[in-house]
């Protein structure tokens, strides 16, 4: 299981521990990793040239160490400097002494601009010149403008710099964050860092996993540095061993029932495809039986004849131990207000969310999982798209509060929260590839499958998540896939899954 935890979690763990070490030996540990990191990354350390960009705070301190060590390994470092006269002392001392130079990069921004890029107007062209010089022939760039101590997004002297780092060929290493995203949150309020690497310290941040913020870190190398963190994480994303434990296996005593039987209500005279790729994804998810109601039933049985269908409605059909309701389902309101009065778990997704009486919802006492997509669940907050894309995290516990509900927020890195609070889920497999037509449906009948195998609506969600973007990769390999090719590749999914 790979965990994230908070900002303030962290500072609690580093007070602990800062208190039995000797001074500065937190920091040491950290500036050994970081400068191992760049060192992979340069390939060869003697002679390449390493710019430091350093902050006023212990994020600084540690892009001055590394530099150090790099400089001692024969790297020209240069560290250019916020706030010179307020760097870190002790590292600035030991950069210097190892050979490493300083510049100022202060007050480089125009003044009453918000053109946040090197130009004249700051403190001066000349300096301005010989800072975007540096950059622009640096080999490597090490972020450590600002790191767990950020708030809100760069100021225009950090900002101009960030600037000239991602117009420099140079690769950027974000020391424990890409400086200006939100450590707990993944949000980016403005200008941020694009690194290529980032190399974070004692545990992932919450930004480092959740999209936005995700895009700028690049790829995350943890450094131990020997926190002592607590049982439960704020964010937790599931590896391969971890979906392997939750994948519902028969045993010798299995018959369909007690592999449990899916009902699936979706699909209409319009939208008959709906139901069919909602099938398939169910069909590869472990259930025994599925169980088809609705009007897309000769669609379904052509496409799967092992599938019971049935048009009596889903308050008339015989036993199942979960329901799907609402993909292609258009406006057929009473299917879903029937689906949401069993008493099994219910996952609602696509017309089914805009149809789902909250108070019904709320008072379901079996598990109810919802899985919108970024446009859906702003619909159902009354925000706009950008507010829930921006914000993902928030908009997955406020909409999982507000219908007393299992949420899956699906995106590039979906998220799954209980209405309780706990531990949120991130799906580390999302590709882009599965951002086409239907792929949802596949979701919604995979999930669907795994509740009625009697997973919990954390479990099945996110255990989902991880097969179908699994499943995506697989049936993509480069190269455009339809929704049915990635129910197609689930079984691939689950043999790489229990592969290990
Ligand atoms: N935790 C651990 O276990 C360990 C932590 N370690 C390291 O310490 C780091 C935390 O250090 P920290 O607490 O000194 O804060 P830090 O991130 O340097 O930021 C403060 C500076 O940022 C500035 N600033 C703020 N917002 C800004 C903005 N929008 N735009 C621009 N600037 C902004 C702020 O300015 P001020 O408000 O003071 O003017 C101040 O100068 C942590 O991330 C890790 O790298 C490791 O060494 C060892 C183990
Ligand atoms: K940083």
């Amino acid at each position: 299981m790979r965990t994230a935890y908070s900002v303030e979690t962290v500072r609690a763990a580093e007070r602990e521990l800062m208190a039995r070490l000797p001074e500065g030996a937190l920091m040491q540990r950290a500036a050994a990793g970081l400068a191992a990191a760049c060192a992979d990354l340069l390939g060869r350390v003697y002679g390449s040239r390493v710019v430091l960009l350093v902050g006023s705070g212990d994020n600084g301190g540690d892009a001055l160490y590394a530099g150090a060590r790099l400089a001692r390994r024969g790297a020209g470092v240069t560290a250019v400097l916020l706030a010179p006269e307020r760097a870190h002392a002790g590292g600035l001392d030991a950069l210097l002494r190892a050979g490493g130079s300083v510049e100022s990069g202060g007050s480089l921004a125009p003044v009453g601009t918000d053109d946040a890029r090197v130009a004249p107007g700051g403190q001066g062209d000349g300096q301005a010149r010989i800072v975007a010089e540096l950059i622009g022939r640096a080999d490597l760039v090490v972020d450590g403008i600002v790191g767990i101590g950020g708030k809100g997004g760069l100021r225009p002297d950090a900002a101009a710099l960030a600037a000239l780092a991602a117009d420099s060929r140079a690769a950027v290493v974000a020391v424990d964050l890409p400086s200006g995203i939100e450590a707990d949150t993944g949000e980016v309020h403005g200008a941020a860092v694009r690194a290529d690497l980032t190399v974070t310290f004692g545990t992932h941040k919450p930004g480092l996993l959740i999209d936005p913020a995700r895009v700028y870190a690049g790829s995350v190398r943890l450094v131990d540095i020997g926190l002592a963190l607590p049982g439960e994480a704020e964010l937790e994303a599931l590896q391969h061993a971890d979906v392997a434990a939750l994948l519902p296996m028969p045993g010798a005593e299995s018959d369909k029932y007690r592999r449990g039987v899916l009902g699936i209500a979706a699909g209409s005279a319009r939208y008959p495809g709906a139901a069919v790729l909602a099938v398939s994804g169910a069909l590869r998810g472990g259930a025994g039986a599925v169980r088809y109601v609705g009007p897309a039933a000769d669609a379904v049985i052509a496409a799967f004849p092992e599938t019971l269908v049935s048009d009596r409605g889903p308050a008339r059909v015989g036993r199942v131990q979960a329901w799907v309701v609402g993909p292609g389902a258009g406006d057929d309101a009473s299917s879903v207000a029937e689906v949401l009065g069993a008493e099994v778990p219910v996952l609602v997704d696509a017309d089914g969310l805009r149809l789902a009486d909250r108070d019904a919802v709320r008072a379901r006492r079996a598990p109810t999982l919802m899985t919108p997509h970024a446009g859906e669940a702003a619909a159902l907050l009354g925000v706009s798209r950008q507010a829930v894309e921006g914000a993902r995290l928030d908009s997955v516990r406020e909409l999982a509060a507000a219908y007393g509900a299992t949420v899956l927020l699906k995106g590039a890195t979906t998220l799954v929260a209980d209405a309780g609070g706990g531990v949120v889920r991130v799906n580390p497999t999302g590709t882009a590839w599965l951002a086409t037509a239907g792929s949802g449906d596949v979701l919604s009948g995979l999930a669907g499958s795994l509740l009625a195998a009697g997973l919990s609506a954390l479990d099945a969600g996110s255990v989902a998540a991880y097969l179908h973007g699994l499943a995506g990769r697989f049936a993509a390999d480069g190269a455009p896939a339809g929704a049915h090719d990635v129910a197609a590749a689930i079984p691939d999914a689950w043999r790489d899954v229990r592969a290990g």
